[in-house]
């Protein structure tokens, strides 16, 4: 059954309502190194003024204003990684190095940490925040890889990825990986469809994870369509609690006549709520599809598998994104 607009848009709400009351009562520090777009800055603003999180914004702090066109109020607080205390830079430096194992000098740290998403990373491994969010001016590349070189993955995880709450009233999914893995082997594919479970549970998900393919069950026959095949084996071992099943087109994951035809016996078929794509172009183009033709609100990527929580936005995000991207991470960094 359809529901009337308004209702749909608190069913939106209520998700968020339910995230913000969890979050609110340990309000976290959020480091927003993104300080010279105004998206981010009055996002931050607002974060802070409705008594959700502590944003730290990067920058200085005339230039933060200038770009949001408004004085920042007294408790938000930034941070000019440019007039960052020597003593306290060379701290970084040194843990950044001893964190990186060899892989890079002193010199190297001292310069890549001019870089305001390697200088907030930082802040978030040294605890000195709860979690980043930035993404809304660079490229996911720029703003993810100092999580992965920093942060790291979780013991067992060997691969973070990116996944995406959709939401469109009552209907509320999970697409991965949308983000980050271009080409995924079987068992990071398989990795990728356990951890979507556990996030898809962080939003009141009960997962039943689909395998997406252009097969269904052995119906056309490629390499690539094995590799899902094989991915599905794979997180069965892995996590054989959960309902996953594959591989599966997307009719017949989704619609149940399609399922009854296709797929009959399968426990996923015609009812999957977590969606997990074969690569990257897939997954990419498909949320942007749901999202800009189906009326979906695309929340994310929450980047799962992390030691702490770092979220990338997508470059189009609205201010209204970046104020619900910044209260997930601050629900992970609760859930962590
Ligand atoms: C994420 C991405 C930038 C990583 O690429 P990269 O920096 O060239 O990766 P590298 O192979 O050089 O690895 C860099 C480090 O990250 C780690 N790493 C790379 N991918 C990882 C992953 N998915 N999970 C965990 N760690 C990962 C590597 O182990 C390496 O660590 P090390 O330096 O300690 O050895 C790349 O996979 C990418 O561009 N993905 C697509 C992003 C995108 O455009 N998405 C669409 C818009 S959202
Ligand atoms: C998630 C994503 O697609 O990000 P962007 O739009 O910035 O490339």
């Amino acid at each position: 059954m359809k529901l009337p607009k308004k209702c749909q848009g608190g069913k939106i709400m209520d998700l968020f309502e339910e995230l913000i009351a969890k979050v609110k009562t340990t309000s976290a520090k959020i480091v927003f190194p993104e300080g010279n777009d105004s998206r981010i800055v009055k996002a931050a603003v607002r974060l802070a003024q409705d008594g959700i999180l502590q944003p730290v914004i990067l920058g200085e702090r005339s230039e933060i204003e200038k770009c949001a066109g408004q004085t920042l109020p007294a408790e938000i607080q930034t941070i000019d990684p440019a007039a960052y205390p020597v003593a306290a830079f060379d701290e970084m430096v040194a843990a950044f190095v001893a964190r990186r194992k060899g892989k890079n000098t002193a010199e190297q740290a001292r310069q890549l940490l001019r870089d305001v998403n390697y200088f907030g990373t930082m802040l978030v491994y040294l605890g000195k925040v709860d979690g980043l969010v930035s993404g809304a001016v660079h490229p996911t590349g720029d703003t993810v890889r100092p999580a992965l070189q920093i942060i790291k993955t979780k013991p067992g995880i060997s691969r973070t990825s990116g996944a995406f709450i959709m939401v469109r009233g009552q209907e509320r999914y999970l697409f991965a990986d949308c983000a980050i893995n271009i080409d995924p082997d079987a068992q990071q594919l398989a990795e990728i469809a356990v951890e979507s479970a556990k996030t898809a549970r962080l939003f009141k998900i009960d997962p039943k994870i689909a395998l997406l393919s252009f097969s269904t069950l052995g119906s056309a026959q490629s390499p690539v369509v094995d590799k899902v095949a094989t991915a599905v084996k794979i997180a069965q071992q892995l996590a054989p609690a959960e309902r996953i099943d594959g591989e599966l087109q997307f009719d017949a994951a989704f619609v149940p006549n399609v399922a009854a035809k296709k797929a009959p016996n399968s426990k996923v078929a015609g009812q999957a709520n977590v969606f997990v794509f074969p690569e990257l172009q897939a997954g990419n183009i498909g949320y942007k599809i749901a999202q800009r033709m189906g009326g979906f609100t695309a929340i994310g990527p929450i980047l799962q598998g992390l030691n702490q929580p770092v979220s990338d936005l997508s470059r189009g995000a609205s201010e209204d994104d970046v104020y619900k991207v910044a209260v997930i991470t601050a629900m992970q960094a609760i859930n962590n």
